[in-house]
């Protein structure tokens, strides 16, 4: 199993990382294109094998797409990050054709791989990488909604006072500051649901703290977060390789699903070797069906912006 992490900065540096750590394939490319610098991010990372005890190679490469041939899947992390007080959105001008030269470059040496998107705006990246690669819409996958929902249950957990791991919650729709959809409604905490713990207020409040979970972070950090993103990219790097058929929300190109057509958004796919395989229907009722709906307007506003910049 081969392994391209496209992008050496904080998240696709952690991403690296975390796929390492848990031995997700025999050989991981880093590549970026600052000079040396995927190099040196690799170097480091495979001197702390003998420490950690990992048998994964990892090398760095400064745009050589040679090196990246016969990968398997590949993981788009390249582009700026937001700074504080901007919106993922406002990154497209520069992160759409830094993108669509990455995933374009990477096809020609890897025909066959599983794309996993993760520059912002990333539903209109993913979207711009199904339409610039005509592969087959299960290889192309966006990561938001599994990062998204790992803060729904962070910021859960702690309004409950418990582990995040009693908790299963789910935040679907687009990836943005006001385009998620955190269902609290089917939130539980071990099988039963959490508005039998916390009050409708404080429930309100937690889906307002994970809607703007990233900016939150970034305000704090001075660019946004990577340990959280990292670690969910490799989650869903492994549910691939090693065919798991996890359910994560991930942001997928829609034929009708949700009520959406010729758009990437977040929804509950299980993952496995073949890429996304199955959209799971949650039954979402009026209201959540309503606000996606909504979302979806946002993401295809932005998707327009790609017709204007004559990328699609
Ligand atoms: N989908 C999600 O949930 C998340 C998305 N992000 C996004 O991920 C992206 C990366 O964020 P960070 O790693 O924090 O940024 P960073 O600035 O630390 O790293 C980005 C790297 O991309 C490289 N790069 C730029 N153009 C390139 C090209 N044409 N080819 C190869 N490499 C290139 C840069 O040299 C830099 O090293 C941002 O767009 C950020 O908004 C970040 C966190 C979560
Ligand atoms: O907030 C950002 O810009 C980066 C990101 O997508 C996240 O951490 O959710």
């Amino acid at each position: 199993m081969k392994i391209t992490v496209v992008g050496a900065g904080a998240v696709g540096a952690t991403c690296a990382d975390n796929i390492a750590r848990k031995e997700l394939a025999s050989e991981v490319v880093l590549l970026d294109i600052k000079e040396g610098f995927a190099e040196g991010k690799a170097m480091d990372m495979m001197q702390t094998a003998t420490l950690l005890g990992f048998d994964t190679k990892i090398t760095g490469s400064t745009n050589d797409y040679t090196k990246t041939a016969g990968s398997d899947v590949v993981v788009i992390t390249s582009g700026l990050p937001r700074k504080p007080g901007m919106t993922r959105e406002e990154l497209i001008g520069i992160n759409a054709g830094i993108v669509k030269g990455v995933a374009e470059n990477i096809l020609k040496h890897s025909p066959n791989a599983i794309f996993l998107i993760i520059s912002n705006p990333m539903d209109t990246m993913t979207y711009l990488a199904f339409k610039a690669l005509g592969l087959p819409k299960n290889r192309i996958i966006g990561m938001g909604g599994a990062l998204d929902s790992s803060r729904f249950k962070y910021y859960l957990s702690q309004a409950m006072n418990c582990s995040p791991n009693e908790i299963h919650g789910t935040v679907v729709g687009g990836h943005g500051d006001t385009t998620m959809i955190p269902l609290t409604r089917l939130a539980t905490y071990n099988g039963t649901p959490v508005s039998n713990y916390i009050d409708a207020d404080t429930l309100k409040k937690v889906a307002a703290d994970t809607m703007v979970g990233g900016a939150t972070l970034t305000g704090l950090l001075g660019t946004s977060a990577w340990y959280a993103p990292g670690a969910a990219g490799a989650a869903m790097v492994e549910a691939i390789v090693r065919d798991e058929k996890r359910v994560f929300a991930s942001s997928v190109y829609l034929e009708g699903e949700y009520g959406q057509n010729d758009i990437c958004m977040g929804v509950p796919v299980v993952v496995g070797k073949n890429g996304w395989e199955k959209i799971i229907d949650f039954k979402l009722n009026e209201e959540e069906q309503a606000a996606f709906a909504k979302s979806a307007d946002a993401v295809r506003n932005m998707n327009n912006v790609l017709v204007d910049m004559k990328l699609v």
